[in-house]
């Protein structure tokens, strides 16, 4: 599989991909036509911020499966469209966030203490002691924007500045600003009016991009000073640049800007404001940090693994995933059988959780089994990406539902699929943390082991049976591993599930199904 990296990333995320056993090449700053002209070729892509990931280049990237974002924010990526062609996006939003973080509190410091002025005059052989006094933080009231990980680490640090910080999220729990010891702010006027120092730590979106402009310089206090290291725009460019001239933002110390790389924005004229061009995640911790962190997570996800930092699928850390990891192999298991027992077209699938893994992100397992449904009949890639969207595009409604408690389980999933004239139901449970069961077929009650090749077959119940399928299983060269055998009813209907050494042909198939008492073999690929 072929990677593409547009962008500097760290050597050792380079080496990772490349111990893998993957095609790495490295373009940093490819002009964007030769891009598009080539990425029809690539498994995967990494960048950072700079590169666009757009509709006109998922047009281009008819191979691509996963794209890898270098770092945080993902707002240079649209995710509609890489979700609609079951497209991974991967970050890795914990990866630079001290970074971020101490470069923020450093812009906050040297623009308010003139740092980057008085080094520039120096350096120009000035000696100036007069034009540079500054003010101290101590004392001072801070209002952080967005209290997510980094604005979380920037106010446990300028609290230790002994500075007051209030905080505006309408996005987290109160528990959240009390274990920061932050006032909470519920409307942002309030917090641009009280506070001496403003830090935006929000990602970009349309609610917070210019989110702090001219209404809000409006009151805010006369001398404020304000930071922007999260995404340019967020404080309005034009606005800042009129509440400077005014008098009304005494400093700025900024990392973004709405356009970037930038030389000709009007904030670069202005002695108050300083700018860096976009450093807030270049350290070295930081980009080791994301650069192997992203080499993993593009390969797990071309490996079709769950992977913690998806960004289009839903939010797990890694312990979770440890945790689920049994789970979802089990609700892919699940998924799997329905349609090559079945033919049938699915109208409803109902997956009900029970025991503990009800505790867990089911919404993830759910995607596992939706996955394991669809992979066997679609010529489509079949990922946790798509796979809702394509039990939606074919009219399935998909319900997950819940019990605490599940009589003879710890854990149970069961799958529930109707079809226009029968429903057809699949339970299984990890016992021991990793040991997997399907445990029901439509009521008959087994103990199996799901294993890669497996026979399932229904029979008349009457002596000979076992017998039978292992002498036409023998005579094709079918070597059997384990057997079980389910009936509900004695001399009614059984169901055996052998799992099997290796594939079984179609003629061997052939000639159990037209034997005396065979009901139907199917041969089941997990
Ligand atoms: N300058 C640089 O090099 C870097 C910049 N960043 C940027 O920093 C920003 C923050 O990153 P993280 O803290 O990791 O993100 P995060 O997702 O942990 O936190 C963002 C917080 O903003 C809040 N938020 C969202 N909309 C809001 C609104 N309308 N009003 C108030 N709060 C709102 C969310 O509830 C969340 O708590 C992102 O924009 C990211 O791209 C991140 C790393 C490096
Ligand atoms: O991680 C982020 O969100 C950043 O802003 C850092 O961007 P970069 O990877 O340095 O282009």
């Amino acid at each position: 599989m072929r990677v593409l990296i547009t962008e500097k990333i760290a050597e050792k995320g380079i080496e990772v991909l490349k111990k893998e056993g993957l095609d790495v090449d490295v373009e940093v700053g490819i002009d964007r036509g030769e891009l598009l002209k080539v990425i029809n070729n690539y498994d995967a892509i990494i960048v950072r911020s700079v590169t666009k990931i757009n509709e006109e280049f998922y047009q281009h990237a008819t191979n691509l499966k996963v794209v890898g974002r270098a770092g945080n924010g993902v707002d240079n990526i649209d995710m509609d469209g890489a979700t609609n062609r079951g497209i991974i996006v991967v970050n890795t939003p914990e990866a630079n966030t001290v970074s971020a973080a101490e470069h923020t509190i450093g812009l906050l410091i040297a623009s308010t203490r003139n740092v980057a002025q008085a080094n520039a005059k120096i350096k120009n052989r000035e000696w100036d002691r007069s034009n540079f006094k500054g003010v101290e933080l101590q004392g001072k009231t801070v209002g952080v924007v967005g209290l997510g990980r980094i604005g979380g680490l920037v106010t446990t640090r300028l609290q230790a500045f002994g500075m007051k910080v209030i905080a505006y999220d309408p996005y987290i729990t109160d528990e959240r600003f009390r274990k920061y010891g932050v006032e909470k702010k519920e409307r942002l006027q309030d917090l641009i009016k009280e506070s001496d120092f403003i830090t935006v730590h929000t990602p970009k979106t349309e609610e917070t991009f210019g989110m702090i402009g001219e209404e809000e310089f409006k009151v805010a206090k006369k001398g404020v000073r304000v930071v922007n290291c999260a995404r340019g725009g967020i404080i309005e460019e034009e606005a800042l640049a009129k509440a400077v001239k005014e008098g009304i933002v005494a400093s700025a110390g900024l990392d973004v800007l709405v356009n970037e790389p930038n030389t000709t924005s009007l904030l670069l004229d202005l002695d108050n404001v300083i700018i860096t061009p976009h450093l807030g995640a270049d350290t070295v911790e930081a980009q080791n940090n994301v650069g192997v962190t992203i080499a993993q997570e593009v390969f797990s996800a071309l490996k079709g693994k769950m992977v913690p930092n998806a960004v289009n699928l839903p939010t797990l850390q890694y312990q979770e995933l440890e945790a689920m990891k049994y789970y979802l192999k089990l609700g892919e298991n699940l998924g799997k059988l329905y349609h090559q027992l079945e033919k049938e077209a699915i109208e409803k699938i109902e997956i009900i959780y029970s025991g503990a893994v009800a505790d867990m992100e089911t919404a993830v397992v759910t995607l596992a089994v939706l996955k394991g449904i669809f992979e066997p009949i679609l010529k489509e890639r079949v990922n946790y990406v798509n796979a809702r969207l394509i039990a939606k595009n074919r009219g399935i409604a998909v319900t997950e539902s819940k019990k605490m408690v599940n009589g003879n389980f710890m854990n149970l999933i069961r799958v529930k699929i109707s079809t226009k004239n029968k429903e057809f139901t699949v339970a299984g449970t990890v016992f021991a943390k990793k040991d997997m069961r399907i445990v029901d077929v439509n009521g008959f009650v087994f103990d199996v082991t799901p294993t890669p090749y497996m026979l399932v077959a229904n029979n008349t119940d009457k002596p000979g049976m076992i017998g039978k399928m292992g002498s036409l299983l023998g005579e094709n060269n079918v070597n059997i591993a384990t057997m079980q055998v389910s009936r509900k009813h004695k001399d009614k209907e059984a169901m055996m599930f052998l799992a099997v050494d290796s594939e079984v042909n179609k003629e061997t198939l052939n000639i159990i199904n037209k034997a005396e008492g065979i009901l139907q073999i199917k041969f089941v690929k997990l």
